[in-house]
């Protein structure tokens, strides 16, 4: 991976992310190139060593990889402005939510093969859930892509048809666990704590509740029996939690973030 020469047209906050990501990862500055309209906005990655630009047809000279990190709407504008730019090789990266891959081919040259990546804002901290979508990629680019996403968390291939499910469940689940967090937190400080340590207790918590189902691969309700004394205090919790609808607002919040995405 630190052979390959990448760049991400799009610093905003997910764009960013992933240039941090790489830099922890190991990737030498002066592999990465990266470009905004106001460049100066990334001035922090300037001072690391990274080649930031505002003109997205001089990034894309010389990178293996170019990663498209810009808003939906603005795809097929800044794919028209590189396109005379791109040769044959390149392996072209979009992130972009609701971008169909047939959509990206109409707009970019034949000899360029794109393929789709769902990541979330954890690939700063190399922790992110990474789906890959890239049925017109060989074997060996399949494995380069892997590699080269696995620096940055763990990654899963995945059909185009399950993209926009992966978008609510990976990309946007960052933000609903993140809610967890904050209500959570608020319910701490009303029982007694100080913000930062009602903070730091429940993000080690959810922590903890993570890694018992990475690492055993347990169904949570296995866990969860495990805390639900009979007639204790968290069955008593979990269930005034759920006349309030805590699971249904959950469901109801993923499919409202999913039909946005195929409805507009
Ligand atoms: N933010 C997230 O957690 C995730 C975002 N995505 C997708 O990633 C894409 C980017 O999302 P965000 O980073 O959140 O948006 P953002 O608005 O923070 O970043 C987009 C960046 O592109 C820059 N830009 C716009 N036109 C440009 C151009 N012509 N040349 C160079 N740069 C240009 C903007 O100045 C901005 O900094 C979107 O398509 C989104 O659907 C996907 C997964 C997660
Ligand atoms: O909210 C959004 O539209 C983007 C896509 C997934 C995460 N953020």
């Amino acid at each position: 991976m630190k052979n390959l020469n990448i760049c991400i047209i799009g610093g905003g906050n997910l764009g960013r992310a992933i240039a941090e990501g790489f830099l922890k990862a190991g990737l030498p500055a002066g592999k990465l190139v990266i470009t905004r309209r106001r460049p100066h906005l990334l001035e922090d990655l300037t001072k690391k060593g990274v080649r930031v630009e505002s003109d997205n047809a001089a990034a894309v000279i010389g990178a293996d990889l170019v990663i498209l990190a810009v808003k939906p709407y603005q795809a097929e504008g800044v794919l028209q402005g590189i396109r005379s730019s791109l040769i044959p090789g390149q392996m072209l990266a979009s992130l972009m939510t609701g971008v169909s891959l047939e959509s990206l081919k109409s707009w970019l040259p034949e000899t360029v093969i794109p393929f789709r990546v769902m990541p979330n804002t954890a690939i700063a901290l190399q922790e992110s859930m990474t789906c890959i979508s890239a049925p017109d990629c060989n074997d060996e680019q399949k494995e380069v892509i892997q590699e080269l996403f696995e620096t940055l968390g763990k990654v899963i291939y995945i059909n185009e048809e399950l993209m926009a499910a992966a978008t609510v469940l990976g990309a946007c689940g960052i933000a609903f666990a993140l809610r967890f967090i904050r209500a959570a937190t608020q319910g701490g400080i009303e029982i007694g704590f100080g913000a930062e340590v009602a903070q730091e207790i429940v993000a080690q918590t959810v922590k903890g509740a993570t890694e018992l189902i990475l690492q055993t691969g347990h169904h949570p309700e296995r866990e969860i029996d495990k805390v639900t004394t009979p007639k204790g205090i968290t069955i008593s919790g979990l269930n005034a939690m759920e006349h309030q609808g805590f699971s249904s607002a959950l469901i109801q919040g993923l499919l409202v973030s999913y039909n946005k995405i195929n409805n507009g």
